[in-house]
């Protein structure tokens, strides 16, 4: 394809990763970080594409500051965040697209450890949008023999599947950290899903999109990765560290922590039934230790599998 000049704002695991793969396929790529010696102007200028890999507490002020900056009306935007901003509930690609109402926004997701992809390991992603040709555009500019891009119409959904995941994944390394079994994580990952999906519903996001890709695929990546930071809180919490202590020593961000958070609060406002979550925010307040929360669960009403 032609090339295509593309600015990456966020300079950790992902963004670099995203940078690479789009380099490898010989487009122009820019790189922005906070930290770095080019101005967030001079990354910009004439970017056809801009990605955001920044971590969800950057999000908004970031979004905010492109904002002020020169922008073709042309430009598309690439969010790859998978968190929940606190303050609004908002998701990555609300956030962009209310800053730049009139440009295309697409969610990139999938099953993606970044350092798999780093070792140029295979892997596979989804890039989804309203707007059909700008998932196109983005899936051109990413697909490669190591890295198969499939598009989505169903944005809101592949942006949660990635997102909602990572409370999951926290439980689950809990659950292998206790070393409770096969049948208790098959079990935990299965009613994780379930309860992915009742409150993506609520979003409106589709119940099939969480069987793909950035649903199902990315659950069941990070949920049986020591790769996955959010699955390390789990695990090493299961092993008696503080919350404080694992953040202080943990290489990145798990954004689990902060989405575990706004969703036991949207869950209680709207009524939606969310125990691993709730149980996974207790843990993280200390309310409960590991076998607490796994008794608590273990022992809540019987009940019919699906309400049909
Ligand atoms: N790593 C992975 O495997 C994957 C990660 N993701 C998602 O991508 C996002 C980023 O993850 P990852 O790269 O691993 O995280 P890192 O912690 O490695 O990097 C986070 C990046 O965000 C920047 N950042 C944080 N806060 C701000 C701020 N206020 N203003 C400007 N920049 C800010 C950081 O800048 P600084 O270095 O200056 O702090 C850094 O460049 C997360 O939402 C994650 O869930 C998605 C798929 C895979
Ligand atoms: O989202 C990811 C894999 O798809 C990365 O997971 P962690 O943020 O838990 O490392």
């Amino acid at each position: 394809m032609q090339k295509t000049t593309i600015a990456i704002l966020g300079a950790g695991a992902w963004g670099a990763s995203l940078a690479n793969l789009a380099t490898a396929n010989g487009h122009i790529v820019r790189v922005w970080s906070r930290q770095g010696s080019a101005t967030l102007k001079a990354v910009l200028q004439d970017a056809q594409i801009v990605v955001s890999a920044i971590s969800m507490k950057g999000v908004r002020d970031v979004a905010s500051q492109v904002q002020s900056l020169p922008i073709s009306p042309e430009t598309t935007f690439v969010t790859a965040t998978k968190g929940l901003d606190p303050q609004t509930t908002r998701t990555p690609s609300q956030i962009w697209q209310t800053a730049f109402p009139n440009h295309a926004v697409v969610v990139l997701s999938g099953p993606n450890l970044s350092q798999e992809i780093q070792q140029s390991l295979p892997a596979a992603t989804v890039v989804a949008s309203s707007i059909t040709t700008a998932a196109e555009l983005a899936q051109l500019v990413f697909s490669s023999p190591r890295f198969r891009v499939y598009t989505n119409p169903d944005p809101v959904g592949v942006e949660l599947g990635g997102t909602l995941k990572n409370v999951i994944a926290i439980a689950a390394g809990v659950c292998d950290g206790l070393q409770l079994g096969t049948n208790a994580k098959a079990a935990l990952v299965t009613r994780g899903l379930t309860e992915i999906i009742r409150i993506g519903n609520f979003w409106g996001a589709k119940t099939e999109t969480f069987y793909g890709l950035s649903g199902l695929g990315d659950l069941l990546a990070t949920c049986n990765s020591s790769l996955s930071r959010n699955y390390q809180v789990g695990y090493q919490m299961a092993g008696g560290k503080t919350l404080t202590d694992i953040l202080a020593n943990l290489p990145g961000t798990a954004e689990g922590v902060n989405t575990c958070e706004v969703l036991v609060r949207l869950a209680k406002q709207q009524n939606i039934t969310m125990p691993i979550t709730e149980q996974v925010y207790r843990l993280l307040q200390s309310e409960v230790t590991p076998r607490q929360a796994l008794d608590e669960l273990m022992v809540r009403d019987i009940k019919p599998e699906y309400n049909y």
